[in-house]
């Protein structure tokens, strides 16, 4: 029987996959965040990466690697809310389908800043905003959008227009990170919790992994091909995420926690 891993389809996570065979009793499975976090749940994958948020909230009935997230200190560059309206004017936003954990977390940043907002799931880019005043992407999509919004790719990231487009670009991990000064998890890998992972798949990952960040060149190379974005800008893109949930990222999961209310189990794997 073959052990299914549940892999998304995102630049973000090309470093620990692009080195990943199948093959000897591992399977993919393909899917965006959202899909990825209900197939586990319902027994559709073994082991997969899930939204920070929906682990907590079912923390009960998942597990998740000791070593594993993709977390960032600071901006991610691609959990962005679009908008027109300045962020204190904003009360109507569109909504990615594909996360758990950026909807939860932008639903946090704004009540803390007193907002009232109305939220509508729809899937989309920019041209939304001739309906609402916001709409928040994730992953290759936010990237994209985000790149495509710049007239040039600055040698600096100081030099990253505020505006691009007239856009402004919300980055909710940099806004996170500004309020906390932690980093911020936006996933981790699970299995479900009374099914512990094989430790020759944990190897194969951690294995996949290392070559991944080692040669992340050849990663962003490729990736930068496949979303059609600007090499250097893929490499600092891929080289600023966390991958190995430590110390400080978990402090970041535990005041995530803390913000939305539910319990940080501090409960991993011995792997
Ligand atoms: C930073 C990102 O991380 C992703 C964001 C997720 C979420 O918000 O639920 C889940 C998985 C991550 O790969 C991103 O896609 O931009």
């Amino acid at each position: 029987m073959s052990y299914i891993l549940g892999v998304p389809r995102y630049a973000n996570t090309a470093p620990l996959y692009h080195f990943l065979e199948e093959g000897e009793g591992l399977v993919f499975r393909y899917g965006v965040p959202t899909e990825l976090n209900r197939w586990l749940l319902e027994g559709e994958v073994d082991l997969s990466l899930v939204s920070s948020y929906f682990y907590l909230k079912n923390a009960d009935r998942l597990r998740p690697l000791p070593d594993f997230s993709v977390a960032d200190l600071g901006p991610v560059y691609s959990v962005n809310l679009f908008h027109r309206k300045p962020w204190s004017e904003l009360r109507h936003i569109a909504l990615t389908t594909e996360s758990a954990t950026s909807v939860r977390l932008l639903h946090y940043l704004l009540e803390r800043d007193g907002l009232e907002v109305r939220y509508t799931h729809e899937q989309g880019g920019l041209e939304l905003l001739e309906r609402y005043d916001g709409v928040l992407l994730i992953g290759d999509r936010a990237l994209s959008t985000y790149v495509g919004l710049l007239s040039i790719v600055p040698e600096s990231v100081h030099q990253i227009p505020v505006q691009p487009g007239g856009v402004f670009v919300s980055d909710l991990s940099m806004r996170w990170f500004t309020h906390t000064r932690l980093p911020f998890v936006f996933a981790v890998w699970a299995t479900r919790s009374h099914e512990p992972p094989p430790a020759e798949v944990v190897r194969r990952l951690r294995v996949a992994r290392s070559l991944g960040l080692g040669n992340l060149a050849a990663v962003a190379g490729t990736e930068a091909q496949r979303l059609n974005v600007p090499e250097r800008l893929m490499q600092h893109y891929l080289w600023n995420f966390r991958y190995h949930l430590e110390a400080p990222d978990r402090l970041g999961l535990e005041a995530f926690a803390s913000a939305v209310g539910l319990r940080y189990p501090n409960c991993f794997w011995e792997v």
